[in-house]
């Protein structure tokens, strides 16, 4: 199976926010066609507008793929547009961080084939990772198309059970932002330092971008990588005393972070 299967068949998106566009904006790129996908999505933007996709038009009756990634909170609203999809042959994806998948096939059908999926954003650039899972009936052959949909816009892990989605998002789901974050904060460090935001802001861009790029490409671990950059007694070391702090670093930190993003997975879980 491969995308021409999605092409033919066709793929429904239900949501087309910051999410669901940046999977859509991936999948265009690489070479999935306009008159192949439906958008549901109450105010279609700029972008979405500009893409030659169906907007809100009227929906194929058996595609190939539904993929679902409005807010949890609204699933309630949007489900019923897909009521009548739901006839066995059509595989529902959803992004949707906390929505268990018991929920989906209270509303489409227990017999639907569903897959949970948490993507994160670097899906705009082809770089993303999204992890799956599916229920009893999404048979192997779908998970299989579901993987390379979703490796079309980056890497795809495949996960053991259901209650893995809570770290799952808690790390790589809701991580861009921490990483985004974390560029912020060494811009305005520099700036602090005396550098102008300009420049700090581009030192730290690039920076984050190089050391991933080198953490993904170099046959050393991460931790090797950063003993590399560390020169006994150097600025380094100096500058990852501070960091590396066992109570007041980021080891502890980012601890709390992932746990708050997994916990509060885990509530969106239970409404
Ligand atoms: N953002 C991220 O990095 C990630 C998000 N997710 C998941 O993706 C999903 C979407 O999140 P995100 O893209 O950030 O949210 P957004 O609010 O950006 O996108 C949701 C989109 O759905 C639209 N929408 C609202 N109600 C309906 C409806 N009844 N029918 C169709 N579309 C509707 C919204 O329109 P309007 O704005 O007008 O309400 C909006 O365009 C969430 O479930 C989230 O958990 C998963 C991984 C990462
Ligand atoms: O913040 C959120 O709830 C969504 C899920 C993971 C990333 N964004």
């Amino acid at each position: 199976m491969d995308m021409d299967f999605v092409a033919e068949k066709g793929l429904v998106l239900l949501g087309c926010g910051k999410m669901g566009g940046a999977m859509l904006e991936g999948w265009l790129d690489r070479g999935l066609p306009p008159s192949s996908v439906w958008v549901i999505d109450p105010k279609p933007s700029d972008w979405l507008q500009s893409t030659g996709v169906t907007i809100n038009g009227d929906l194929p009756e058996a595609p190939g793929i539904v993929l679902i990634a409005v807010k949890p909170q609204m699933m309630g609203d949007a489900l019923p547009a897909l009521k009548d999809m739901g006839n066995g042959t059509t595989l529902f994806i959803s992004v949707a961080a906390g929505t268990p998948i018991s929920a989906f096939e209270e509303a489409l059908g227990a017999h639907s084939p569903i897959i949970r999926a948490m993507p994160n954003t670097p899906a705009a650039v082809g770089r993303g990772i999204t992890s799956i899972i599916g229920n009893a009936h999404a048979s192997s052959g779908q998970l299989d198309l579901a993987e390379t949909l979703l490796k079309a816009v980056g890497q795809v892990v495949r996960l053991e059970n259901e209650d893995q989605m809570d770290a799952v998002t808690g790390v790589s789901g809701s991580g861009p932002a921490y990483v985004f974050h974390m560029i912020e904060c060494m811009a305005k460090a520099g700036e602090a330092e005396g550098l102008s935001p300009e420049l700090a802001m581009q030192l730290a861009q690039a920076t984050v971008a190089g050391a991933g790029a080198l953490a993904e490409e170099a046959k050393e671990s991460p931790r090797e990588l950063r003993v590399n950059v560390t020169s006994p007694n150097g600025t380094t070391q100096a500058g990852l005393e501070v960091l590396m702090d066992e109570e007041n670093g980021l080891p502890a930190l980012m601890r709390r972070t992932v746990g708050a993003a997994a916990n509060r997975s885990r509530e969106l879980r239970n409404g």
